[in-house]
């Protein structure tokens, strides 16, 4: 498999070229040369395996020969055996047509987990045998960052630096990364919004000389394998669901567009999927591209879903390429004039293309109370805010097939929020019990490029 920059004039690299490169060096996003598909027979082979084994089958493809797919199974059983619940992504049934996709029992419980844990392990791999050492950048508005960490703190040949917006992330969200005291994990709390923090990420893998001298690589879903193993858990949902011969829809509260884009990619390889709903909270750029085709910046408003306060939503590039007959010099030009402008119309083909999938909802503070509440009270479920923003879009869907909401976060991430919502204060898991009185470590900076990429030459032990 192949993997082609969305800006056309990136080398063309191989799945682990890709991995480690993280963002292309024309700016874009890499993505896979043409969609593989599964056939209806491969996708009823589905039922009955276990999450590991549903993973390699429906990632092998992507992988082509830069593992073998002993290799990958080895990973997967390796990843996902750090997960709580034995089902890994587990269904959990709210009403007659209305279910539940719980992705937040990997060790940062949160949906990030589960691509995370195994991008940890590829680096990992793909950097056996080599005298590379990666520096990790990223951006989190929230829990990117702790399921980052976690995957690759204490390892040899990757130090992790990872930007946060200070004071806009939640004390167990900030707590879960500024805890790990490993010598390879520098946490730095940025004046401005997550935005602010991701321009950051791609201006620095934009600095070609500053991205070759420290081999910058990323962990955001920027890059494609984040997105590669979240494809899984449409496949795995939607057999349970009775795929490949009824349809299901999803409802996934979205910000950096990441999560959706997944299903958006389980679909074009074959599952049969009703309807994609982006649900976003007030800060509704994606709401506004895809129902009425403009994509343009407002300011970022802080609300109690701090991980989807977002606007510029960096995966909507990779739909904007696919729908847009894969023309990197017309993508290119259309990325430049947002870039410019903090505003651009989609063309016709992308608005029809996104119609025949996407639907999307902007759900307010009430309405999502409202969902928060309803699981409680209707189905004895305590959700997350993101997930609740996600389920009021679900239930305003009128639907003749099952319809899954991506629970993305465990509520105890959000335990103020979620006690405003419920009036239940959900407990902390054991797993992170003793958050509150581990010792913090993090670096406060200005948002600037010259702040940040100082500090990382300071403490990074690049090779290059
Ligand atoms: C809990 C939670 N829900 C939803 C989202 C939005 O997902 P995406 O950025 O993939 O659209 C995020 C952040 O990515 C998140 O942390
Ligand atoms: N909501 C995210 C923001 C980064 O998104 P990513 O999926 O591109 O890593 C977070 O929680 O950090």
């Amino acid at each position: 498999m192949r993997y082609h920059s969305t800006r056309g004039t990136a080398p063309v690299l191989d799945f682990r070229g890709a991995t480690l490169a993280g963002l292309a060096s024309d700016g874009g996003l890499y993505i896979p040369e043409a969609w593989p598909t599964l056939s209806a027979d491969a996708i009823r082979d589905l039922a009955g395996l276990s999450y590991a084994e549903t993973a390699v089958r429906v990632m092998l493809p992507f992988v082509g020969d830069a593992l073998t797919e002993g290799e990958l199974r080895e990973l997967c059983t390796a990843a996902y055996g750090r997960f709580s619940h034995a089902a890994v992504t587990p269904l959990v049934q709210l009403d007659h047509d209305q279910w539940l996709l719980e992705l937040f029992h990997g060790p940062t419980l949160a949906f990030k987990d589960v691509a995370l844990q195994l991008l940890g392990l590829l680096f990992e791999r793909f950097l056996t045998g080599t005298d590379k050492h990666l520096t990790i950048v990223g951006a989190t508005s929230g829990d990117t960052g702790s399921a980052a960490i976690d995957a690759v703190a204490g390892r040899e040949k990757i130090d992790i630096f990872m930007l946060h917006p200070a004071g806009r992330v939640t004390d167990i969200q900030r707590r879960q990364m500024t805890t790990v005291l490993a010598p390879n994990v520098h946490n730095i709390a940025i004046d401005g919004n997550f935005d602010d923090a991701q321009a950051l990420v791609k201006a620095m893998f934009n600095d070609r000389a500053f991205a070759d001298r420290y081999s910058l690589s990323a962990v955001n879903s920027i890059n494609w394998a984040r997105l590669m193993a979240q494809v899984v858990y449409y496949f795995y949902a939607a057999v349970r669901l009775g795929a490949p011969e009824r349809s299901v829809a999803f409802s996934v509260p979205t910000g950096n567009f990441g999560d959706v884009f997944a299903g958006y990619v389980a679909a074009r390889m074959g599952l049969p999927v009703a309807k994609l709903i982006v649900a976003t909270n007030v800060n509704d750029i994606l709401h506004r591209a895809l129902s009425a085709g403009d994509y343009s910046k407002g300011q970022v408003q802080a609300t109690p879903t701090p991980s989807m306060d977002i606007q510029v939503s960096s995966n909507f590039e990779r739909l904007l390429y696919d729908l847009g007959n894969r023309d990197g010099a017309a993508l290119a030009a259309q990325m430049a004039g947002f870039e410019g402008t903090g505003a651009m119309r989609l063309t016709n083909m992308q608005s029809q293309g996104a119609a025949a999938l996407f639907g999307s909802d902007r759900v307010d503070l009430d309405d999502m109370t409202r969902a928060m509440r309803w699981a409680a009270d209707r189905a004895g479920q305590i959700i997350d805010p993101h997930t609740g923003i996600a389920l009021a879009a679900a239930r305003r869907l009128d639907s003749d097939v099952p319809v899954v909401t991506l629970a993305t976060a465990h509520p105890a991430k959000f335990t103020d929020a979620v006690e405003r919502a419920t009036g239940t204060r959900p407990p902390l898991p054991n797993r992170v019990g003793d958050l509150f009185e581990r010792e913090e470590r993090y670096e406060s900076l200005p948002g600037t490029f010259d702040a940040v990429t100082g500090f990382i030459a300071a403490h990074a032990q690049a090779s290059a």
